[in-house]
């Protein structure tokens, strides 16, 4: 059986995040990768130095025209860019009641740079977080959706993963990579279930991006393969991990490089019945 897995975002001439981190994660982790592209944005490993829109109108002739032909198991949503591609991509989850949708809510890079704009986060808040199977927030998106300062420990990591559920998503995945520690902790909540918490060793590199991106993908990557989202989230957080430690093995850019998607480990993994 293949699973046919849609990535709707923005794209990375470097290949470390966005569209590229999308494919690169679904094909490492055994789906069949498909793309929407909804900006094109002139980046790489040092910051953004530009980006273009791509009309909302487009983005629903590309949704329509892939979707009236191909079945999709899961998809990932990244960055969204405006509040009329919001509108557009709300109305194909609906149209087409895609299932399994991912959304990594995607505000600001790494580098600082802007990648929604700030009067459409109301729309990303009313039209998408209620439609999603899972979130996938980091800190400052969480306290940009709350309206609120960033959590600066677990407990109001907690808290917050708790007001979001309220938002209307399904389930909330709430990253703490931004903490600082030995260990890099997430939090899965959802309504009907007691909080995961998800600890991976903290990998010492600055290698760091795309590790959002690379993170939701595999979530969707997975979702179809596994019986729940909670195997399907330890996975990919696993999956992660191990493209951190393989990061420093790449040679891309001067700046923050992007993680290494190390297409060995799915196989080995299955290969070991595990
Ligand atoms: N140095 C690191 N070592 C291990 N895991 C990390 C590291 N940095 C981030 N992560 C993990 O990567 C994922 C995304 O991280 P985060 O930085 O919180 O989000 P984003 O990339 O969207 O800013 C989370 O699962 C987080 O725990
Ligand atoms: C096109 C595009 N989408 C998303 C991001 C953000 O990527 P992320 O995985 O959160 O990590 P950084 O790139 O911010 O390190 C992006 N940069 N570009």
């Amino acid at each position: 059986m293949s699973f046919n897995i849609l990535s709707i975002a923005g794209t990375d001439p470097s290949g470390g995040a966005g569209i590229q981190a999308d494919l690169k994660a679904f094909s490492a982790l055994g789906g069949y990768g498909m793309t929407v592209v909804t900006a094109l944005v002139a980046q790489t490993t040092t910051g953004v130095t530009e980006v273009h829109d791509v009309p909302a109108r487009f983005v629903t002739s590309q949704l329509d025209t892939l979707l009236r032909d191909v079945r999709v198991d899961a998809v990932k949503i990244g960055m969204l860019s405006n509040a009329e591609v919001i509108g557009a991509v709300a109305d194909a989850i609906d149209a087409y009641r895609l299932p399994n949708v991912v959304l990594d809510p995607v505000m600001v890079a790494k580098s600082g740079d802007r990648l929604l704009a700030e009067e459409a986060v109301g729309a990303l808040r009313s039209q998408l977080l209620p439609r999603a199977d899972l979130i996938t927030p980091n800190l400052p998106e969480s306290a940009d959706l709350l309206g609120c300062t960033e959590a600066v420990d677990l407990a109001e990591m907690a808290e917050q993963a708790h007001r979001l559920v309220e938002l209307g998503p399904a389930r909330v995945l709430l990253k703490g990579g931004h903490l600082r520690g030995a260990t890099s902790t997430d939090l899965l909540l959802a309504p009907d279930a007691p909080p995961e918490t998800l600890t991976a060793p903290r990998v010492d590199t600055t290698n760091t991006h795309g590790t959002g991106c690379t993170l939701s993908s595999a979530i969707a990557a997975l979702r179809p393969q596994r019986p729940d989202w909670s195997s399907a989230v330890r996975d990919a957080k696993s999956y992660l991990t191990e493209a951190l430690r393989h990061a420093d093995e790449l040679d891309v850019g001067h700046g923050k490089g992007p993680v290494h998607h190390f297409y060995a480990w799915w196989q080995e993994k299955k290969a070991s019945g595990s």
